[in-house]
């Protein structure tokens, strides 16, 4: 029984899918595999405000600008802590007949950490509580029971978060499913098992595990899109969004109808898409908190092309573009000089027509004008953000970078973490992000003295990557933060550094970065 809702809904794209896609051959059919028979007809995504209109599901209430507003949050203070690691145990074997049966008091957990995740879902920051505290480790127990080590706990942030600490930006996070380790769990404590040694038979120290880090973050989104689309107000901004994408910023005759960014996608032809930021509108004078000020602006400024808004239809639509290009200049020095595409709106009002010549002997043919009520010239616009499109990608693979993809694309499985600065830890990681191999060059594990007996393990990324770049992962664990491993049952102490295969020394560069950190080699 096919539901109601298929057909009230879309029921000719519901349609057009089924004919267009099929099982595959029974021979190589896995579950939900499907092939491709025939490619998309359409090449661009184009459509009319009024078109767009009628996407909407019918179901769904709007929410007014006002309330979506108070649901926008892009800063906040945040406090994290890392849960304390639990405490060793001091106590000996005790049975039967069995005198002297030598120290059994297992180590403590480790804390947790807390961890900020970069989730799709997440639209703003007001979801994110103002502290946090990490899940603590457990004691350890008699007869060689280790604690359980503390849950690391998440916090989910949107993509385009900013950790700030002080003055210093620690991590940015823009890519969805980033994660960055906002405060370290502690180390747990030894029991007294650990400290077993030839000379020592019956030890009876154990420690107590030590607290989790703590730090005042500040968080800061800056929306994450291909474009940013600066104007003034009633430019005709969001009418605009809603002509060339699936989002829905209200759109009204007065000013400043738009109070939060909204980001509309557009697709393109073999799934290609480019990201458009609409953000509340810009006066002369914004710089001196005219308006709604220019904090707004922080959202155009990770975008990497820029889309001037005019409105054809006021009086000197070509003083516009210099003045909103002077405000983003008192902004941000430079951020007008980025690739741009000016758009002239409204181009179906008679007095927009009359201004048309005279803008466009000013600016030549980079002005685009078109009508974002009537879809007049959309293509021409659709077409040349493609063009700004491709050019950011090829500059970015020409720079060996990856060039900005919306949504998260599948080859990004690899977790990044930054690490805090502690001791073992102060090692900035982006090398993740830029080429780390699956498979790290060099791979062994060594003792931390930062948290005692603890076993660490580290990788470089590769024999050439700068020593700072490191990452650490465990053989088994798909990764180690913080070398709050334990050491095995036997409590084997001393310095011990062994390459994965035991088959000798780390090499030079290695033992520098171990001696870097502060790890002991044998
Ligand atoms: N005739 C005509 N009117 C338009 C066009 N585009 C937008 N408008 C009208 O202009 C007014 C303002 O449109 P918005 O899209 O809200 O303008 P905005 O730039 O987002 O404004 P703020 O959110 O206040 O910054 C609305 O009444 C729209 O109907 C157009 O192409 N032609
Ligand atoms: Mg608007």
């Amino acid at each position: 029984m096919v539901p109601a809702r298929l057909f009230s809904a879309r029921w000719l794209t519901a349609l057009q899918g089924v004919g267009r896609w099929a099982p595959a051959p029974r021979a190589t059919l896995q579950p939900s595999q499907l092939l491709l028979l025939e490619p998309a007809p359409r090449l661009l995504s184009v459509s009319c405000a009024n078109c767009a209109k009628r996407q909407g599901s019918p179901q769904k209430k709007q929410l007014s600008e006002k309330k979506l507003k108070r649901y926008f949050v892009d800063h906040r203070r945040v406090l994290v802590r890392g849960g304390d690691g639990g405490n060793g145990v001091s106590c000996f074997h005790s049975e039967p007949r069995k005198e002297f049966g030598g120290p059994d008091g297992g180590d403590g957990g480790s804390g947790g950490h807390v961890i900020l995740r970069v989730d799709r879902q997440v639209k703003s920051l007001a979801s994110v509580l103002s502290r946090y505290q990490g899940f603590h480790g457990d004691d350890g127990g008699r007869k060689n029971c280790f604690g359980r080590n503390g849950d690391p706990l998440y916090i989910q942030v949107p993509v385009g978060t900013l950790v700030k600490e002080g003055e210093d930006t620690v991590a940015d996070l823009s890519r969805p499913g980033e994660e960055y380790i906002a405060a370290l769990g502690g180390a747990g404590g030894k029991g007294n098992r650990f400290f077993l040694a030839n000379d020592n038979r019956a030890p009876v120290t154990c420690t107590p595990g030590q607290p989790g880090q703590e730090r005042t973050l500040l968080l800061e989104l800056k929306m994450v899109a291909h474009a940013g689309m600066v104007g003034f107000p009633n430019a005709g901004k969001s009418s605009l969004l809603r002509a060339i994408s699936n989002a829905r910023p209200a759109v009204a005759a007065y000013p400043f109808t738009t109070l939060k960014p909204h980001v509309g996608v557009v697709h393109y032809e073999g799934h290609q898409q480019v990201t458009v930021a609409d953000i509340p509108g810009v006066i002369t004078g914004a710089h001196q908190n005219r308006g709604l000020g220019f904090a707004f602006l922080r959202h155009v400024e990770r975008c990497r092309f820029l889309l001037f808004v005019l409105d054809l239809s006021g009086p000197e639509p070509w003083a516009q573009l210099s003045d909103l290009k002077c405000e983003l200049e008192k902004y941000q020095e430079g951020l007008s000089e980025r690739p741009h595409v000016v758009v002239g709106n409204k181009i179906d009002l008679p007095e927009a027509r009359s201004h048309l010549p005279k803008l466009l002997g000013r600016l030549g043919r980079t002005l685009i004008p078109l009508s974002a009520t009537t879809g007049e010239n959309l293509e021409a616009l659709l077409v040349r953000l493609k063009e700004l499109r491709d050019d950011h990608v090829d500059s970015e693979r020409a720079l060996s970078h990856r060039p900005l993809c919306w949504p998260a694309s599948l080859w990004y499985q690899h977790t990044l973490y930054h690490l805090p600065p502690t001791p073992f830890t102060a090692l900035p990681t982006a090398v993740a992000l830029a080429g780390l191999p699956q498979e790290p060059d060099v791979d062994f594990t060594a003792e931390c003295p930062q948290y005692p007996g603890g076993r660490a393990v580290v990788a470089q990324a590769s024999a050439s990557a700068p020593r700072d770049e490191l990452v650490g992962r465990g053989p088994s664990a798909p990764f180690t933060p913080g070398c709050t491993e334990h050491m095995g049952p036997k409590g084997e102490a001393g310095p011990a550094v062994s390459r994965r295969g035991s088959e000798g020394r780390p090499e030079a560069p290695q033992r520098d970065i171990l001696a870097q950190l502060g790890v002991r080699i044998r």
